[in-house]
C-alpha cells in the first residue's frame, strides 16, 4: 500500500533523506520510530503530497504521489504533528467543513458526523468551540476530521506527542480500533513502548536514513544477542551469583532482592545447559526466565548517535 524508493530530501547541501526504502502492505500498522530531526515528518509530509522529494519514488495504492497527488490524497487520512487553530469552529462545524471539502454530501456527513465523534470518544463534545478543548481532545477530533472520507491509508505524525499517560491510552484504544477495520497506518512516535504493543512492522530513522526495518518480533529477536536472564532461588542467591559469574557465555551478573540477573550471550541450547547446571549444583529455582525486550531498548540499541547528514 505504501511503497517507498531511494526516497531522498536535500536542504541545500543537508540530506533530511537520504535513500530511504520502506515497503508497507495492506492493513498492516507501521511503527516509524527515530529521534528528533531524524526526518520522520519529512517522510510522512512527502506521502501526504505535501512536500516533494529531491530524488526516489514514493507510492501510496501504487499512486506516485508527486503524478497523482489528487488520487494520493483520496486514499490517505493525514494527521500532522500540529493543530491548527479554528477557534470560531464548533467540533460539529469543524468536521462539516473537512467534510464539505471533501464533497461530501450534508445528508451523509449528519450521519456520518455523530460516528466520527463517537469513535474517538468526543460525542459530549459535539456543541463545544474547538478551542475551548484539551489537547488530547484536539488531537482526538484532528484523528476524526482525518477519516471523514473513510481513507484506507493513514498518515499519523506523532498522534501521541504531548498527551498525558491516560489520553495516551484513549488514543491507542482508538488506533486499535482502526487496525480492527483494516486501515493500513502509518504512525510515529517517541513513545516507543506504547507503539509495541499495537504495531505489526517498525522502521528506526536516524539521521535520514532506515537503520532497521521487520516485523517487531523479528527485530527484537535479532538484538536478543545480550539477552538478561532472571533466576530466583529459595536461598544461597548471592553464591549462585558468584558460581555465575564463571560460566561460559556470562558477561555481567546483578544480584538483588529480586534474584539473580545475568547478562548472558548463549543461544538457547546454552541456556538450557546453563539451567541444568544450576539445578545439579543443588539449588532449589522458584523461576527461570528471560527478560524480554521491549521496544525502548531495542530504539536504544540500534540508535547509538553518530553520524552526520552533511553531504560535501
Ligand atoms: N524547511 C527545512 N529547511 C531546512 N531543514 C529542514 C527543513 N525541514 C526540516 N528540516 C530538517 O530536516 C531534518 C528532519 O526533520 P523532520 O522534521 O523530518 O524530523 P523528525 O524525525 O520528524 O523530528 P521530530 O521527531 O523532532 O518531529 C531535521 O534536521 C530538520 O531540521
Amino acid at each position: 500500500m505504501i511503497e517507498i524508493r531511494n526516497l531522498t530530501k536535500m536542504y541545500g547541501s543537508f540530506a533530511a533523506l537520504q535513500d530511504v526504502n520502506i515497503s508497507i502492505g495492506k492493513g498492516t500498522v507501521f511503527g516509524f520510530v527515530g529521534p528528533n530531526g531524524a526526518g520522520k515528518s519529512t517522510t510522512m509530509s512527502i506521502l501526504a503530497t505535501l512536500l516533494s522529494p529531491t530524488s526516489g519514488s514514493a507510492k501510496v495504492g501504487g499512486y506516485e504521489v508527486t503524478d497523482y497527488p489528487q488520487e494520493v490524497r483520496k486514499l490517505i487520512g493525514y494527521m500532522p504533528d500540529f493543530f491548527g487553530v479554528y477557534d470560531q469552529f464548533k467540533t460539529t462545524e469543524y468536521l462539516h467543513f473537512y467534510g464539505a471539502s471533501y464533497g461530501i454530501p450534508r445528508h451523509e456527513r449528519e450521519q456520518l458526523i455523530p460516528q466520527l465523534l463517537e469513535l474517538v470518544n468526543l460525542s459530549d463534545k459535539r456543541d463545544v468551540y474547538v478551542d475551548s478543548l484539551s489537547r488530547g481532545m484536539k488531537q482526538r477530533l484532528c484523528l476524526a476530521r482525518c477519516l471523514v472520507h473513510d481513507p484506507e491509508v493513514l498518515i499519523l505524525d506523532e498522534p501521541a506527542s504531548g498527551l498525558d499517560p491516560r489520553a495516551r491510552i484513549e488514543m491507542r484504544e482508538i488506533l486499535k480500533e482502526l487496525k480492527l477495520m483494516g486501515k493500513t497506518i502509518i504512525i510515529s512516535s517517541h513513545i516507543l513502548p506504547e507503539l509495541a504493543e499495537m504495531v505489526d512492522e517498525i522502521g528506526v530513522i536516524e539521521h535520514g536514513r532506515m537503520v532497521a526495518q521487520g516485523k517487531v518480533s523479528e527485530i527484537q529477536n535479532r538484538l536478543r544477542v545480550k539477552r538478561v536472564l532472571h533466576i530466583r532461588v529459595l536461598e544461597r542467591a548471592e553464591e549462585l551469583a558468584e558460581q555465575l559469574r564463571d560460566e561460559l557465555h556470562v558477561s555481567q551478573v546483578l544480584c538483588d532482592e529480586t534474584g539473580v540477573h545475568v547478562h548472558f550471550g548463549g543461544g538457547d541450547i546454552e541456556q538450557s545447559a546453563l539451567l541444568t547446571n544450576i539445578l545439579s549444583s543443588g539449588y532449589q529455582v522458584v523461576s527461570f526466565h528471560e527478560a524480554q525486550s521491549n521496544l525502548e531498548d531495542v530504539f536504544l540499541e540500534i540508535t547509538k548517535g553518530g553520524g552526520a547528514n552533511e553531504l560535501a
